[in-house]
């Protein structure tokens, strides 16, 4: 029946889009208003589209008798009776929250599996007021169903949780906007999940809110907001910004290599400091008096009236760029004063007036004005300060020298990419210190507004295409005719394409990664200080991470902010979480592993083999497992330089033809999925069977089963010791296997070898 009635209200949105299309604006009003029309029955038919599976997941039955269900969203008959309940309003909320100790009114809950729009499954849970009070609190919801979703095979993307989310995910998901909100929890505690639900709970919840200014979620790579972009379009939610940290500046492609020690310098927040004094090193004061021949005239500037001027212009608090015309205009002043007086003229205002608008067009003036106060780029800047030995001794008297040494790069104009990650905060706070430079800001609204108008072409091309309206219609027209009136570009679009958008609440995943630098740029672009912040301190990889969230956090919200914290583990089974809790316990005794829901009877194994045979076993080793699960998805874990070789066996021993059969992204798009992958660059990384990746690469994703390579290397390898080693052994949702050519890691001893563990699931 409910999904009767979500056909039905598809063809009827899909109808009044037509007409929508059909009708002529006969003036700007009623252009505006039918636009805004056809916004939200798009807007209505997307979440009409994106719901099909798994419409209805759960029914809730009070003790008087009431019975409600709970779904992907909200659905009324014509006489606008519930028939479902999205699952983010409040009425949803017993469905998440009820336990056994305290279960409201409610009498039964329960899941119900659909597939293919049939009822596969339901799973009972029976509330009776004898419940012991303190019996399940901390029990699993609606375990049948968790289970099940916790031992399907990996696709290659991550979904959604709506129907299983548990009880402390709910207490997230649900909090309040305001504020910052630390969420702190192991691996596969599903921070990531929780933190995308919640984007969609907070657009529900505060649509008025953050509508306009949109959300934005920032994750470690490129791969993994690959991985994760599928879970808010399946919640109905299309608007959200998702990106990395280091692609929040749009025209910046930071694909430059980076030593260690320099993204720590750089990552430092004394590099603030640094380029502020690199800012202020542009706004210069003469040592001796500068001699203008203009016009017939001399004129001469003092280094007292630059100082002047230039405190004026300082004054003004705005950035470099724009306090630029202030500056300006004090020179100029004194140049026009004394050139009317060197022309003996008693001058008035309009006099000076006259004179500074003629002396701003003089060669000689315009260069000196450019050598005193230049306009300034932030990756000219930039590439100065590293460039010059001189300016950053000058600008960066804080940093030692070895510190100023990693800085320094001589190569930098000449390259086509000049960038690293680490530029991209240090860039970002140089753009706000110079601001727009005035020519260019103009240029920048063009550049915006050709952006939009290829936006509301595409929008209209994407639209026409999708509704199959059964009549002609221009996508170009319609976007024309649109035009002027107000963008069809989303708002996550224009927000992605603009440096100075500032959002509405910023989700940040893998927090613990982001270095002080970063931070400021992030919590710049979030003025009211929303923040979801998601992350595990003992997962840090990067040298210039996070050691504490206070000490992330207190130099922006000191004392604001407010802490939650997952503990059980949905991702890896306990046989490998023991070997997980065994490493994890050398990167602090004091840390709590998450505890697994699950034991699947599989152990993990160790292989030891002779170095000449690491790459050819490995090989081998991996194809038979591939041949064991004929469906799963495996990931290579090996050191850096390790990676090429490893890719290269593999593709000769199991061939590079694409496989079918295998499920995901890519068989959903009819094209069979290619059997090894190197890297996270490459753009089958999450369809191939197998994928050799690093640690770095494999951050924040999961596989049925991992292969790591030498962690011994790993370990010796990493920046923060045996922290890359934990995060690569809580990749598997199944299987794990270590090989290794010397000895392995102590807390590693005891791991079997191969051979007794069943292949099959
Ligand atoms: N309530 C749930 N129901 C079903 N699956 C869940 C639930 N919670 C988490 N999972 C699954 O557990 C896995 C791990 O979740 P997620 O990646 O969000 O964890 P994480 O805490 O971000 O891990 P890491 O720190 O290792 O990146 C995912 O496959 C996710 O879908």
């Amino acid at each position: 029946m409910l999904y009767d009635r979500l056909d039905l209200l598809r063809t009827r949105t899909t109808k009044r889009l037509a007409e929508l299309y059909k009708q002529r604006g006969f003036n700007h009003q009623a252009v505006w208003e039918r636009e805004a029309f056809v916004d939200r029955e798009v807007e209505r038919l997307e979440r009409l589209l994106s719901v099909d599976r798994g419409l209805c997941f759960g029914r809730l039955d009070t003790r008087d008798h009431t019975v409600s269900h709970i779904g992907r969203i909200a659905i009324a008959d014509d006489e606008y009776n519930p028939l479902l309940i999205d699952w983010r309003a409040p009425a949803a909320e017993p469905f998440y929250r009820a336990t056994a100790a305290n279960p409201g009114d409610l009498a039964r809950r329960r899941h119900i599996q659909v597939r293919h729009r049939r009822v596969v499954g339901v799973d009972d849970e029976v509330f009776s007021p004898a419940d012991s009070p303190a019996g399940s609190a901390a029990a699993l919801h609606g375990e049948a169903a968790l289970l099940a979703s916790l031992s399907e095979h990996r696709t290659g993307r991550m979904s959604d949780i709506v129907a299983t989310i548990q009880a402390e995910q709910d207490r997230i998901i649900r909090s309040p906007l305001g504020g910052v909100l630390v969420v702190q929890g192991g691996p596969g505690t599903g921070k990531t999940v929780a933190a995308l639900h919640r984007a969609a709970y907070l657009l529900y919840t505060y649509r008025d809110r953050l509508e306009r200014s949109g959300v934005l979620v920032l994750g470690p790579n490129r791969t993994f907001m690959r991985y994760i972009e599928q879970v808010l379009p399946s919640l109905g939610e299309t608007g959200v910004t998702l990106t990395t940290v280091a692609r929040m500046l749009p025209e910046v492609d930071p694909s430059r290599p980076e030593s260690r020690e320099a993204a720590v310098v750089k990552g430092d927040l004394r590099m603030a400091p640094v380029i502020a004094a690199a800012v202020r090193h542009h706004q210069r004061i003469p040592r001796t008096a500068i001699p203008l021949h203009v016009e017939g005239a001399d004129l001469t500037l003092e280094p007292a009236d630059v100082r002047a001027a230039r405190a004026r212009a300082r004054r003004s608090r705005r950035p470099h760029n724009e306090a630029r015309p202030v500056f300006t205009r004090e020179i100029l002043t004194v140049l026009a004063r004394q050139y009317l007086e060197r022309s003996g003229q008693v001058a008035d205002d309009d006099d000076v007036a006259d004179a500074r608008a003629d002396l701003r067009d003089e060669p000689d003036v315009r260069a000196v004005l450019e050598e005193l106060w230049p306009v300034l780029s932030a990756p000219q800047l930039l590439a100065e300060l590293f460039s010059s030995p001189k300016l950053l001794a000058t600008t960066a008297r804080a940093l030692d020298p070895e510190e100023r040494a990693a800085l320094q790069h001589q190569r930098y104009a000449s390259e086509e990419h000049p960038w690293t990650e680490a530029d991209v905060p240090l860039l970002d706070e140089a753009a706000e210190l110079l601001g727009e430079p005035p020519d260019e800001a103009a240029l920048a609204q063009a550049r915006r507004e050709a952006e939009e108008r290829r936006a509301e072409a595409e929008f209209a091309r994407d639209l026409l295409t999708g509704l199959d309206l059964g009549f002609p219609v221009d996508a170009g027209q319609v976007a024309e005719r649109y035009r002027g009136t107000k963008t069809t570009s989303s708002v996550g679009d224009r927000a992605a394409a603009d440096r100075t958008w500032t959002y509405g609440h910023v989700i940040v995943d893998e927090a613990q990664e982001l270095s002080p630098m970063a931070w400021r740029m992030v919590v710049r672009r979030v003025p009211s200080k929303s923040m979801t912040i998601v992350g595990d301190i003992a997962q840090t990889t990067a040298a210039a991470g996070a050691r504490s969230w206070a000490a992330v956090l207190d130099p922006h919200v000191e004392g604001r902010w407010r802490q939650e914290t997952l503990s059980v583990n949905y991702r890896t089974p306990a046989e490998v979480m023991d070997v997980a809790a065994r490493v994890l316990s050398t990167i602090d005794a004091e840390l709590e592993p998450p505890r697994s829901v699950r034991t699947t009877g599989v152990r993990p194994w160790a292989l030891q083999v002779p170095s000449e045979k690491l790459v050819g076993e490995t090989a081998t080793v991996v194809s038979g497992e591939i041949d064991a699960d004929e469906q799963g998805r495996l990931a290579v874990i090996a050191p850096a330089e390790l990676a090429a070789d490893i890719y290269a066996a593999l593709t000769e021993t199991l061939g590079s033809a694409p496989v079918a059969g295998v499920s995901g992204a890519a068989a959903e798009s009819g094209d069979p999925a290619p059997k090894v992958a190197l890297g996270t660059d490459d753009p089958a990384a999450l369809d191939a069977r197998a994928v050799v990746l690093t640690v770095q690469q494999a951050k924040g994703l999961e596989f049925d089963s991992v292969v790591i390579v030498e962690p011994a290397s790993i370990v010796a390898d990493s920046a923060r010791g045996p922290t890359d080693l934990y995060v690569a052994l809580t990749r598997p949702t199944q299987r794990l296997g270590l090989i290794h050519t010397g000895a392995l890691p102590e807390s590693l001893d005891g791991v079997g070898a191969p051979g007794f563990q069943p292949r099959h699931r």
